[in-house]
C-alpha cells in the first residue's frame, strides 16, 4: 500500500461499523494499551488512578493510536483476578471519560459479559477477550452488543498457563482453537466482519512456542479475519535480548515489524508513536501486506 493510500485509509472513528471497516483496509492498525490495573506486567500501577489513566488515554490518542484497549484485569502469570466490582470500577469510568474526549475507538479488554456490556454502554466500540468468549454468557453478550470482537488463544489460565505449557503442534492447535471459536461466533450471529483472532503470545507458551507462532502467523491470517498480535514488551523479548521490561522497546519494534510483514493487521502495543514510525518505513518500502 503506498503512502497516499495509507494516508487515505480510513482512520477508525468511534463507531463499531467504522472500526469494522477499518479492520479490513489491510493497513496495519496500532492499538494502544491502557492498563487500569495495579499489577500489569509492563506498567503495573502507573495508570491505576482515574486521572492517570485518562491522561494516558489522551496521550495514546495524541500519539496516533487507531484504537485504545482499556483493561482492568492483569493477565500476567500468577495475577490475582479482580472482582467484578473492581473491574467495573477500573474500566467503565475511564471508557466513559475517554469516549467523550477522543475520536479513537475504544476496546475493552475483558472476559466478563457484565464488563463488556457496561463498557460498550459507556462508549467502547470493541471487545477484546483473552479467553475468546469462553466464560458463561460472554458469547451471547458479545453477539448482543454488535461490536467487533477479538478472540485470543490462551492455554489454561493466567494463574497456571506458564507452568510447563506443552503442545503437540502449537501452530496447528492454536489455529484449530481459533477456527472453532470463529465458527461458534458465526453461529451465535456475530458477523464475520466483526471478528478478529490473536495467537496470544505469552499466554501458555514457551519461547519456542511463541517463535513458532510468529514464524507461522500466515496460518492464522489464513482464517480470513484480521489478526491482532500483542508482542509489546513481553517476556519472550526479554528472553531473546536479556532486557528488562523498561528496555524492550527495540525488541518490541522488531517484533512488530516482523508480525506486520507476516500478515498481522492490529498491533497491540505500549509505544504507539514508535510503532507508527516503524509502520511508516515499512509502508514506504512497500513491504506492508
Ligand atoms: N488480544 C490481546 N489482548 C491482550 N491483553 C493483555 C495482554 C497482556 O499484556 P498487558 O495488558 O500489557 O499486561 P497485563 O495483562 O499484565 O495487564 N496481552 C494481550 C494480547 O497479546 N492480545
Amino acid at each position: 500500500m503506498t503512502g497516499t493510500a495509507l494516508a487515505a485509509a480510513p482512520r477508525p472513528t468511534g463507531t463499531a461499523a467504522s472500526l469494522g471497516r477499518a479492520l479490513r483496509t489491510r493497513r496495519p492498525l496500532v492499538c494502544g494499551v491502557l492498563n487500569v490495573t495495579p499489577d500489569s506486567f509492563s506498567d503495573g500501577g502507573r495508570f491505576r488512578s482515574f486521572d492517570r489513566a485518562l491522561e494516558r488515554g489522551l496521550t495514546l490518542a495524541a500519539e496516533g493510536a487507531d484504537l485504545i484497549d482499556v483493561g482492568g484485569e492483569s493477565t500476567r502469570p500468577g495475577a490475582r483476578p479482580p472482582t467484578l466490582a473492581e473491574e467495573l470500577d477500573r474500566v467503565v469510568p475511564v471508557v466513559e471519560a475517554l469516549a467523550g474526549r477522543v475520536a479513537v475507538p475504544l476496546s475493552v479488554d475483558t472476559s466478563r459479559p457484565e464488563v463488556m456490556g457496561a463498557a460498550v454502554a459507556a462508549g467502547a466500540g470493541m471487545v477484546n477477550d483473552v479467553r475468546a468468549l469462553q466464560r458463561p454468557g460472554a458469547l451471547a453478550a458479545a453477539a448482543e452488543l454488535g461490536v467487533p470482537v477479538c478472540l485470543m488463544h490462551m492455554q489454561r489460565s493466567p494463574e497456571t498457563m506458564q507452568e510447563d505449557p506443552r503442545y503437540r503442534d502449537v501452530v496447528g492447535e492454536v489455529r484449530a482453537f481459533l477456527a472453532g471459536r470463529l465458527r461458534d461466533c458465526l453461529e451465535a450471529g456475530i458477523p464475520p466482519e466483526h471478528l478478529l483472532v490473536d495467537p496470544g503470545f505469552g499466554f501458555g507458551k514457551t519461547l519456542a512456542h511463541n517463535l513458532a507462532l510468529l514464524r507461522s502467523l500466515d496460518a492464522l491470517t489464513g482464517l480470513g479475519v484480521p489478526v491482532m498480535v500483542g508482542l509489546s514488551r513481553k517476556s519472550l523479548l526479554g528472553q531473546l535480548t536479556g532486557r528488562g521490561v523498561a528496555d524492550r522497546l527495540p525488541g518490541s519494534l522488531a517484533a512488530a515489524a516482523v508480525a506486520v510483514q507476516r500478515g498481522a493487521t492490529v498491533l497491540r502495543v505500549h509505544d504507539v508513536a514508535a510503532t507508527r514510525d516503524v509502520l511508516a518505513v515499512l509502508d514506504a518500502v512497500g513491504s506492508v501486506t
